[in-house]
């Protein structure tokens, strides 16, 4: 409880003018609301029993006086109250809006973001109700029950000794009860937060939800979380319920007593009429007010747990910072060194091992290797979102740590895979990199992107809203407005992490033209899985598994033949049209499908004219767990993710791979009819070469002998 109080007091201590006016309006009105009933004694025992008009219009006077003095100086702490609460509100939000801008990312990435937004939606609320309740309510009972607990002592002492043995009845079932109702309180707001996070979850993946029919499973999930916040809310309220019976029962006790005890006193003359009635009033005004102070308490508990909570959020340490200015070197384009970096996201696990490399001045470095093999890991390093574990990252000769990230960044300019617009218009989304940038310039950096035209086309042009994340456009429109965001700012280091992975392959070679002219003069590292698009960057770096497995240009580790060629064979020979639609596969690269190998021209260039081209856009379903499969995919272009049904949850998937362009998947439905042992759903927008099954039966039976030999080895890799 004192802590609530310190609290409370902090929060104000801004704002002394105004607390001082506020407790100055509440003491004088509740003076009089406390002291009123006293008039009752004087009016009997000097006026109406004596029959002494003058003295009856004084004391009514006196009344009258001090009752406008009151009121005013009430409806003057009303409204000093309400504009400290919202000033402490707005305070506290600030507050916590600003500390969140300065933790890292890894706090976001282990917090569940519906928690975060509880602490604005459920602990702050709940701190200005408490705070309200307790400043009026809380001080005004207190205050009225210690003035008449005074009063009532001068009136008569044996009464008020019974009414003090009372109260303290009073409140020891609530301090009793106090900190398990505390405690409930706590698991309620968690396991409301998680309710709310579950929603919040649920409405976000609605595409994926209905995609793998998942409403039932879902529904099922949800019913169990609201059996869990259905206990605690029944034992909370509970709780709550005893913690105001306690106090009306004890009341009503005392008042027996007094009723009792008063009349006999009263009877034998130890006490005036006129005593007793206004014994009588202050006590029934005291019990009033403690009665308030029994709905007080609750708001104690709920204050002091929102205040915790709070509490540990602002205790969380920032993200670490160091404080030396970037250097700039001469020509302003910066070098980028990685000297031994191991880094892990997790102490078990190191996701990138022991990594030299050198990015010089002005460059154009790409990072590629299969799926998790920590290319974006590197970018997140480079931003400094994470430090080393060992190892350091120097930029312009200086060791990043020590960096001010702030002017780190300021350096940057970075498009990723998703990027998140922001709620206001497109203007404001692209102007955000670069705040005072003229409308020209936006423009400008539009048309690179090649936006514009497509804003041009909008009836509200540049002003056109965003709305909820930008779902209101397309994956690659939305790219393509992050890739102007990041050219207006026309950053020494531009860092391109999957950058158009969502675009259409004119956009893309088109966009791929912009960032080569971009490169001229800075220094770019890209992170791609497209080969195709980073032939011409100055050092490609070659990842597998968390190590540096190859570096070189293009041509020299085509040459030298080893991972990257391997991952350049797999993506040669597909094609897809410049609109998208269309993608074909070359007869040398069918031969290199294991099935296929070997396989006579004549039969490959027939069994190639077989394969449909299939389209789907980010986040679709591809294949669902347990249909019944007859049909093989080749990806042209895209990227899709393979799950299975996690055997301890239904509803959970565990992710088995990342495919992209040149992978393939359900080649045993070639064989035969068996259902499919994963989803598979994409990520990005993607083109897949598609082969019926019977088609390939009916081609295929025309040679019996390449036929037994496809099904052996579809046989064998089955195996
Ligand atoms: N925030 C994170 N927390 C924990 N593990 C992570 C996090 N981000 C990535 N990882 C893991 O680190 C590894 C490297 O991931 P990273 O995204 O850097 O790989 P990548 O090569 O860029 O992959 P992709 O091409 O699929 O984007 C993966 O095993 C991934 O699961």
């Amino acid at each position: 409880m004192l802590i609530v109080i310190k609290n409370i007091f902090a929060y104000m201590r801004p704002y002394k003018l105004l607390a001082s006016l506020f407790f100055v309006g509440l003491f004088l009105d509740l003076a009089f609301v406390s002291l009123a009933p006293l008039t009752f004694k004087f009016m009997v025992d000097l006026a109406i029993v004596p029959k002494d008009m003058n003295m009856f219009y004084l004391i009514l006077s006196v009344l009258g006086i001090a009752g406008f003095i009151g009121f005013g100086a009430g409806i003057m702490s009303d409204y000093m109250l309400a504009k400290l609460t919202s000033l402490v509100q707005k305070d506290m939000r600030a507050l916590l809006f600003s500390r969140l801008q300065r933790m890292n990312i890894g706090f976001f990435q282990k917090s569940r973001s519906s928690e975060l937004v509880s602490y604005f939606s459920v602990d702050l609320p709940s701190i200005d109700r408490s705070m309200s309740v307790i400043l009026t309510v809380g001080i005004q009972s207190l205050s009225v029950v210690i003035i008449t607990t005074v009063v009532l002592f001068y009136l008569q002492w044996s009464m008020a000794v019974c009414i003090l043995v009372g109260a303290i009845a009073i409140f020891t079932g609530p301090y009793l009860l106090g900190r398990r109702a505390q405690a409930t309180d706590s698991a309620y707001k968690e396991q409301l937060s998680l309710m709310t996070g579950e929603v919040h979850e649920n409405i976000k993946a609605q595409r994926v939800v209905k995609g793998f029919n998942l409403q039932q499973a879902m529904i099922d999930k949800f019913t169990t979380r609201l059996q869990s916040l259905f206990v605690i809310q029944y034992k909370k309220n509970v709780l709550s319920a005893s913690l105001e019976r306690i106090p009306m029962i004890s009341l009503l006790l005392i008042n027996f007593a007094i009723i009792g005890l008063g009349s006999y006193l009263a009877l034998q003359g130890y006490i005036t009429v006129g005593a007793l009635v206004a014994f009588f009033t202050m006590y029934t005004s005291m019990g009033n007010s403690v009665f308030n102070l029994t709905f007080a308490i609750p708001a104690f508990t709920d204050a002091a747990v929102s205040m915790e909570r709070i509490g540990r959020l602002l205790d969380e340490s920032p993200e670490a910072s160091g404080e030396a200015p970037l250097p700039q070197r001469e020509d302003k384009r910066p070098d980028i060194r990685f000297e031994g970096v191991t880094f892990g996201y997790s102490e078990e696990q190191a996701v990138l091992k022991q990594i030299e490399l050198h990015i010089p001045p002005g460059t154009t470095a790409a990072f590629v290797g299969s799926s998790g093999s920590g290319k974006s890991t590197l970018v997140q390093l480079i931003l400094g979102f994470y430090e080393p574990d060992a190892g350091q990252i120097l930029i312009n000769g200086s060791c990043l740590r020590d960096l001010d990230r702030r002017s780190l960044r300021e350096q940057m300019g970075i498009v990723f895979q998703d990027n998140f617009l922001f709620r206001g218009t497109i203007l404001d989304n692209i102007r955000i990199s670069q705040p005072d940038s003229s409308l020209e310039n936006v423009i400008e950096a539009a048309k690179r992107a090649e936006i514009h035209d497509f804003i041009q086309t909008l009836p509200e042009g540049y002003h056109t809203p965003v709305l909820d994340e930008g779902n209101n456009f397309s994956g690659g429109q939305r790219q393509r407005i992050a890739i102007a965001r990041a050219i207006l700012r026309n950053p020494p280091i531009l860092l391109l992490d999957e950058a158009t992975s969502a675009l259409d392959p004119i956009a893309e070679a088109s966009i791929n033209r912009t960032f080569g002219e971009l490169s001229r003069d800075r220094t770019v590292v890209t992170v791609t899985h497209r080969l195709a698009s980073i032939t011409g960057a100055d050092r490609i770096f070659v990842f597998d598994q968390g190590k540096l497995v190859d570096s070189g240009n293009h041509h020299q580790m085509l040459m030298n033949g080893g991972y990257y060629k391997e991952l350049w064979d797999k993506q040669s020979g597909l094609s897809v049209s410049s609109s998208g639609q269309e993608a074909e596969i070359d007869e040398e690269r069918l031969s290199r499908l294991p099935f296929f190998r070997g396989m006579e021209p004549s039969v490959l260039k027939e069994i190639k004219g077989l394969f449909n081209t299939e389209t789907f856009a980010a986040g679709q379903p591809v294949i669902y767990e347990g249909d019944q499969g007859e049909k093989f995919y080749l990806i042209a272009r895209g990227r899709v993710e393979v799950t299975r049904r996690s055997p301890d949850a239904e509803q959970e998937r565990i992710r088995l791979a990342v495919l992209d362009d040149g992978d393939h998947f359900g080649e045993i439905a070639l064989l035969e009819n068996v259902p499919r042992t994963a989803d598979v759903t994409t990520l990005t927008p993607s083109v897949f070469l598609t082969l019926q099954r019977k088609v390939l039966d009916y081609v295929l039976s025309k040679y019996p002998e390449i036929d037994s030999r496809v099904r052996q080895t579809l046989a064998e890799r089955r195996k």
